[in-house]
């Protein structure tokens, strides 16, 4: 009944707001949703039945055809065309209940459900504070130095320990022969966006457990912003795995090591940021620091190609601006609503299983990826293991985010990868080259050049403000 209610409702609406006439209705919507999943769906089994879809390089060097899916545009083509069928209806109908005015009646149906449930995706509770409704407050009171220093001790450890067991896991699952004995070969599990997509399950189940069991503050936001951040995190691992097919080893360290300039520039463009020239020196010298080591100490089998074509320049660049926006946008989430790490782990996790389900059903990955997992318990254990450490990795990130911003975060993930080779050769006594030690003290020197500077300019602010006050005095 309530669902009738809302759709007469809906109906009449359009029929009195003429500026709703120019907007499309849900069923045209749905409509235009229908087609396009048609086509992505037919395409994408088309991809499938092709056998040059599920090993490109290696069927087509076996029989010297190339497939339309052997081309990156295509495939890319055909991911937006996926996500497009899920984010183009949604958009109009947004547009839809923005413009007819549908929220404005409230009184009438405030205990609809349907209701409440489109006024939390598209409108949140933007009204009403977390205090008016006794909720508690998302960012508490800025804590002491020290305490700060003790925050990002445990975010780095946090996000080091979780995202290094996680490499090592994702490895070993991509590389291990399931069900091998003297009988049977053994099988290889190759779909990396079924892994994803149980990364993500697991993530969103984990904070919706949270949240349920502890206090949390009143959510504001609609739910359709976390989907921006959340497409482009999806993105921008899409780009991350396709580039390795067209970038030689030294650029992708290269474009790894230097993401966080991107990331400065994306939080101009983002939330209008400044930064000061010692912030970009220190970018610069660090992401400089990090390449050195990472080229001189790291093992430079990672990808199928030695060379770079330009093909891979772009992707890269994809990556980096699709991976800066994430991080930049989470945090300007953070400035505009009163919402914890757990909210914003459950919102964006929320649309990331929504799409990554979407696009695995239109592949037919999931009957791939759960048939694997019933045939082979040790594969499902280490699916778990690797959600796990992926979940773990996720409450950090969205803290250290929510505690620091996107930049500190992104400095950290960066020298994420150098700390745990620089980790491995203490740990097994492997000799440091001279370029790599060199490397190690330019990053060391930039932080602490940062922090240096960072302490001077809040000496020199809180000088100023004393001064104004007792001019201000005298002038009293
Ligand atoms: N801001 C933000 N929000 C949510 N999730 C994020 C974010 N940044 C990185 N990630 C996830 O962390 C995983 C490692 O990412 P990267 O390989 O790009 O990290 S890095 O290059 O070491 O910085 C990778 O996980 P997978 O997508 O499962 O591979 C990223 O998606």
């Amino acid at each position: 009944m309530p669902i009738k209610l809302s759709t007469n409702c809906l109906r009449s609406l359009n029929e009195r707001h003429s500026l709703a006439m120019a907007v499309p209705s849900p069923r045209a919507s749905v409509l235009v949703a229908a087609l396009v999943a048609a086509v992505w769906s037919h395409a994408s089994h088309a991809a499938e039945e092709n056998p040059v879809v599920v090993a490109p390089a290696a069927a087509a060097a076996a029989t010297g055809e190339v497939g339309w899916t052997d081309f990156w545009l295509v495939r890319l083509s055909l991911n937006i065309l996926g996500y497009g069928s899920v984010c183009l209806p949604a958009w109009l109908f947004i547009r839809y209940v923005k413009r007819s005015g549908y929220l404005e009646q409230g009184g009438e149906n405030g205990h609809n459900c349907m209701f409440r449930s489109i006024r939390l995706c598209v409108a949140g509770n933007e009204e009403k504070t977390s205090l008016e409704e006794g909720g508690v407050k998302a960012t508490a009171p800025e804590p002491p130095k020290f305490n700060k220093g003790v925050v990002l001790f445990f975010c780095v450890l946090g996000l080091q320990g979780s995202y290094l067991t996680w490499g090592v896991l994702q490895e070993r699952i991509m590389k291990h022969e399931y069900g091998k004995d003297e009988n049977n070969p053994g099988e290889k599990f190759t779909n990396s966006q079924f892994l994803v997509f149980m990364n993500r399950i697991l993530a969103f189940s984990a904070a919706g457990v949270i949240i349920l069991v502890t206090r949390q503050p009143r959510h504001t936001a609609p739910l359709y912003r976390y989907s921006y951040c959340s497409l482009s995190n999806i993105m921008s691992s899409w780009c991350q795995y396709e580039a390795l097919k067209f970038v030689s080893f030294p650029t992708q360290v290269l474009a790894k090591a230097s993401k966080i300039i991107p990331v400065m520039l994306m939080g101009k463009v983002v939330s209008g940021k400044t930064y000061e020239y010692y912030e970009y020196l220190t970018a610069a010298m660090i992401s400089m620091g990090v390449a050195m080591f990472l080229l001189t100490q790291g093992k430079e089998a990672t990808g199928p190609t030695t060379v770079t074509t330009f093909s891979g320049v772009l992707i890269l660049i994809g990556y980096m601006m699709f991976d800066s926006f994430t991080s930049n946008w989470q945090a300007e989430l953070y400035k505009q609503y009163n919402m914890s790490s757990m909210q914003m782990m459950f919102g964006v996790n929320l649309f990331s299983c929504i799409f990554t389900s979407w696009s695995l059903i239109g592949q037919g990955g999931f009957a791939v990826g759960l048939g694997f997992m019933l045939k082979h318990s040790t594969f499902m254990f280490h699916v778990l293991l690797l959600s796990l450490c992926s979940a773990t990795g996720q409450l950090f990130i969205f803290y250290t985010i929510s505690q620091f911003g996107a930049v500190v975060f992104i400095i950290i993930m960066t020298t994420r990868s150098g700390l745990a080779i620089f980790l491995s050769c203490l740990i097994y006594g492997h000799p440091l080259t001279v370029i790599g030690v060199f490397g190690v003290f330019i990053v060391f020197a930039a932080l602490f050049l940062r922090v240096y500077a960072q302490q001077r300019k809040k000496a020199q602010k809180a000088r100023e403000a004393r001064q104004s006050e007792l001019s201000n005095g005298n002038k009293v």
